[in-house]
């Protein structure tokens, strides 16, 4: 073992562990990421090329959040020198008269969130190329866009790398024994640091095991598809497609979301915002295509210019908690072993506000955001020590 001991240690190098890693760099803290996988990889929730960056939520705490994360986004990009984010529009629908789309306008009128609502008459012509359910609304959330998932990620690391930090992949850690300086071992080395970041992604629970805590995390595999289009173009970024969101596609279905075509020419993605159970470590044995039925039905009706069948199905993992909201906390034993986890399929555009209130817990200060919602203690029931 190194007597070398670090102000913090972050495990994990997803879009998570890297901003927050990149914070504490910058904050002169003497930091090492380290990461299972080498890098860059496409194992985790935060590889592909594209994300959805939006303000259009429900709770007023992410619209805070976001405020701010798209001011960091910006100051990252002009750090970086790299372009991260495309403003595209984000079209939201869903059931006029339901309680998450009433409350969604409510929310984003309260905040003044630039947006435009779309009457049924005008939508057509707003939208061509789109179906609009019977009993939906339809608005546009005005500053919402795609960030370049892959470049963001190698952008944030090597920000980091030049303030100095230091980043060790292909090391996967096995044991963590918490302590005043806690010691991380990997399968080629031991560190030590005064504090510890786990940000694992699908993996939180087989850490957390080192510290005797278990969180209800669930990891769903995601097939992540892309459909082509009929006539090359029609829902493309150059045509100025917005990217979508259909809440609630019928009672009891989760949303269905989508990016107009850009990275694959001639093809869009459009997701199911829910998978089925895995392993993370066995995602390629989890074979259930329900979801990609679900899709299937959804464009043959409302994306009439999408042939209907798959072009390309890639994978993707979500880690859910049971509110889909996330968990970003001190460890109830250990103060200074901070969690960020269950990013439940929405975390990524969130990233560098994530990095700054996780980095801040990990300097023992007070979260610049209100994260009570997103506390351990929320799960009292659930969370079980597995000690
Ligand atoms: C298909 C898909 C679409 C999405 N769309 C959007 C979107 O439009 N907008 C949005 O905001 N969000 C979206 N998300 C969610 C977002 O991508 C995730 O919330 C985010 O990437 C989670 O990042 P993470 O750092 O927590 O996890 P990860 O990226 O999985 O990072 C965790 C890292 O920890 C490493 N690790 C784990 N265990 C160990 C160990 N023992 N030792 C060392 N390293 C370890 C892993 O290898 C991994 O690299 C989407 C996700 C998916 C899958
Ligand atoms: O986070 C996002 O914006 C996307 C779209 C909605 C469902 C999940 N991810």
């Amino acid at each position: 073992m190194s007597s070398e001991v670090y102000d913090c240690i972050v495990i994990g190098a997803g879009i998570q562990g890297s901003c927050t890693a990149y914070q504490l760099a910058k904050n002169q803290q003497k930091t090492l990421l380290l990461e299972q996988f080498v890098l860059p990889h496409s194992r985790g929730s935060s590889h592909g090329q594209t994300r959805i960056i939006r303000k259009a939520y429900e709770e007023n705490v992410y619209i805070q959040m976001m405020q701010e994360s798209y001011e960091l986004w910006a100051q990252l990009e002009e750090e970086a020198g790299v372009e991260l984010y495309r403003r595209t529009g984000l079209l939201v629908m869903g059931p006029e008269n339901s309680e998450g789309f009433s409350r969604l306008q409510a929310t984003m009128q309260s905040h003044k969130i630039p947006r435009v609502v779309l009457e049924k008459q005008e939508f057509r012509q707003h939208i061509p190329n789109v179906n609009l359910t019977d009993g939906n609304g339809a608005l546009i959330d005005t500053n919402a866009g795609v960030l370049y998932a892959d470049r963001a990620l190698r952008a944030v690391q090597r920000l980091f790398q030049s303030s100095e930090g230091v980043i060790k992949d292909g090391e996967k850690v096995i044991d963590i024994t918490p302590g005043a300086v806690v010691t991380v071992t990997t399968g080629s080395g031991v560190y030590r640091g005064r504090s510890l970041v786990i940000t694992a992604g699908p993996w939180a629970n087989r850490l957390l095991t080192h510290t005797g805590l278990q969180l209800p995390l669930k990891v769903v595999k995601i097939n992540v598809c892309y459909w082509k289009e009929k006539i090359p173009g029609t829902y493309s970024v150059s045509q100025r497609f917005p990217c979508f969101i259909q809440m609630e596609p019928k009672e009891g279905e989760y949303d269905i979301y989508g990016l107009p075509s850009n990275e694959y020419p001639g093809l869009m993605k459009v997701c199911y915002h829910m998978g089925s159970e895995t392993e993370p470590d066995e995602r390629d044995k989890q074979t259930d295509r329900g979801d990609i039925d679900i899709l299937m039905r959804y464009i043959t009706r409302c994306l009439p210019g999408l042939v209907p069948v798959p072009a390309v199905v890639e994978t993707c993992m979500y880690t859910v908690t049971p509110d889909h909201h996330f968990v970003l906390d001190s460890h109830p034993t250990y103060g200074n072993i901070i969690i960020g986890a269950g990013f439940s399929g929405h975390g990524f555009k969130f990233g560098p506000i994530i990095g700054k209130v996780l980095s801040q817990l990990a300097l023992g200060q007070v979260p610049s955001h209100d994260l009570s919602p997103f506390g351990i203690k929320r799960f009292q029931s659930h969370a079980r020590s597995s000690l």
